[in-house]
């Protein structure tokens, strides 16, 4: 009896279930997760990942990124400060406790934009997300999306393209993802993250009305 209330306490405490998307650079994750939370701002918090890589024209450090040098990166990650952590198109990449923290703190949906590898390495934690993988209609689509974005070197291609081969097939795993939505039109594709996300929403809304 007094350990199933302290399960609900501790599961009130730890807020929303987080949301993970993943999927291959290119896909249309940030499009799709800037939409959702351009609609719902008060739901749903993204969490701050850290990187090695630069900044693009317009990203803000702190927003979309916090840009650290590799030697502050590792010793973060060698000093357990990150759930999370991966190199991905020789970059790193991690996302810290504390800005997972920072979002649960607010009792908003926590959102981890993350690669593949983040999965794996999210789940061989407690964090319990609801696992979400953004899919690309097609390999020769992606690449034009990654082109057309002007954002990576030809060398940063190649290698995001060779990372989402990768990535499309192991969005096929059984029981890896919760939902995988293919990114084809892009109001279709919302419609349907909307949909799945539905409850989540519905729950997150009723307690910020009761409260
Ligand atoms: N459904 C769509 N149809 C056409 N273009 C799209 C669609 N979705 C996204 N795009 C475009 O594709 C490009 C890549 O999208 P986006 O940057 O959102 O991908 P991403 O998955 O977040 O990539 P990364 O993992 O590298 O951050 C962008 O230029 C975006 O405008
Ligand atoms: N494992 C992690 N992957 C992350 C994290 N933050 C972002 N990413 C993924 O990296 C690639 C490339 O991102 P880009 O901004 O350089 O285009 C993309 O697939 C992201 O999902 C993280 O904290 N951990």
């Amino acid at each position: 009896m007094y350990m199933r209330h302290f399960i609900r306490l501790f599961s009130a405490m730890a807020g929303p279930r987080p949301l993970v998307f993943s999927g291959p650079s290119g896909a249309g994750k940030s499009t799709l997760l800037k939409k959702l939370m351009g609609e719902y701002d008060s739901v749903f918090g993204f969490s701050v990942s850290h990187t090695t890589r630069k900044p693009r024209p317009g990203e803000q450090n702190g927003i979309d990124y916090h840009y650290v040098s590799r030697e502050e990166m590792q010793a973060g990650i060698d000093n357990g400060d990150f759930i999370e952590s991966a190199e991905f198109s020789g970059n790193l990449y991690g996302t810290s406790k504390a800005a997972v923290q920072a979002v649960q703190a607010q009792n908003l949906i926590c959102i981890l934009d993350i690669d593949m590898q983040g999965v794996k390495n999210i789940k061989k934690t407690d964090l319990n997300p609801l696992y979400i993988s953004i899919q690309p209609p097609s390999l020769e689509v992606l690449e034009e999306r990654l082109r057309g974005r002007k954002t990576e070197s030809e060398e940063s291609v190649q290698k995001r393209l060779r990372a989402a081969k990768a990535d499309m097939e192991f969005s096929k795993e059984p029981k890896v993802f919760d939902v995988v939505i293919i990114n084809n039109n892009l109001e279709e594709a919302y419609g349907s993250l909307k949909q799945a996300l539905q409850e989540e929403i519905h729950k997150v809304k009723k307690t910020k009305a009761s409260s």
